[in-house]
């Protein structure tokens, strides 16, 4: 693996200058896929800084590049040549290998012969940690995502939501610095959904876990990030970075505010582009 400088001293006309520690730097990092029937272009050239500790969200339509640049984060997918990521001055799959990295993706892909609590558990044992040593951050995760009593539950005894929440309490076991979520409540009805909204907000505040999350809801989007990434299509690109100033921790009465739905309604028009086109 190639030595890599540490994020604050790659300094690149590309990357915007901020102030404080940086978690991830995006270093004008494109992907464009060889397949059967030619190049396909998921992402131009992209460019972005995350502080650490921030909760930033990414939003934009359809094959817009949003899962490909997660991928690219966690080190499962390389950017075309010219680009690079960088995660804690690390090469993003060795920061993965290491276990600082917590992935819950949209289909929570839990074992289905193993409880719940294996479940959660199973990163470890992937990483060669032992797990016995870790029974009590296994029960805590559970504890905290509100599975208490459904420890030795099977995935198929449980609700769409409860396997969701099991996937983010397994992203969460080996205690990452950074967390990635890939839509991870897209098949929840709305009022689940709010609930784990407002669950992940108090996760995330509690351990100031840098946090990306994929999601088409511009409302969850508005209620958890500090910014908003605004996305478009053909080619992938950023459009626009947003700020989110509500103060935290925000209520579930946040969602009826008028200044949330100005700034939903703002970033609907961004979403849209100003020709409308997206
Ligand atoms: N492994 C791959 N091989 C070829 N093309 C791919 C591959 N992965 C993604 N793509 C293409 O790259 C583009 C971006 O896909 P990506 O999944 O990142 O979009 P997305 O914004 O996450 O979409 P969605 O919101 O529908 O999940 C799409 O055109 C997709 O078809």
């Amino acid at each position: 693996m190639n030595a890599l400088p540490a994020p604050e001293s790659l300094t690149s006309p590309h990357v915007p200058e901020t102030v404080g520690p940086v978690d991830v730097i995006i270093d004008q990092a494109g992907k464009t896929f060889q397949t059967a029937r030619g190049p396909v272009r998921a992402l131009d050239p992209i460019s972005l800084k995350i502080p650490r500790g921030a909760f930033v969200a990414l939003i934009g339509p359809s094959g817009c590049g949003k899962s490909t640049l997660l991928r690219m984060i966690a080190g499962l997918e390389q950017p075309d040549e010219g680009g690079a990521v960088l995660v804690r001055s690390k090469h993003p799959e060795q920061f993965r290998k290491e276990g600082e990295l917590g992935i819950a993706f949209q289909d929570p892909a839990l074992l289905p012969w193993r409880s719940v609590a294996d479940n959660v558990a199973f990163p470890l044992q992937i990483l060669g940690r032992p797990v016995k040593r870790h029974q009590a951050t296994v029960q805590s995760l559970i504890e905290l995502v509100g599975l208490k009593g459904y420890e030795q539950a099977l995935p198929g005894q449980l609700s769409g939501g409860m396997r969701q929440r099991v996937a983010i309490a397994r992203s969460l076991v080996t205690d990452p610095s950074v967390l990635l979520l890939d839509e991870p409540f897209g098949a929840l009805d709305q009022i689940l959904r709010r609930a784990m909204n407002v669950e992940l907000q108090r996760i995330w505040a509690a351990r100031q876990t840098t946090t990306l999350l994929v999601t088409h809801g511009i409302d969850e989007a508005v209620f958890l990030a500090d910014t908003v990434v605004v996305m478009h299509a053909k080619p992938g690109r950023i459009a626009e970075i947003i700020t989110v100033p509500f103060a935290r921790p925000r209520l579930p009465s946040l969602f009826s505010s008028p200044d949330f739905h100005a700034l939903c309604d703002r970033l609907t028009e961004s979403l849209h582009g100003e020709d409308g086109s997206q």
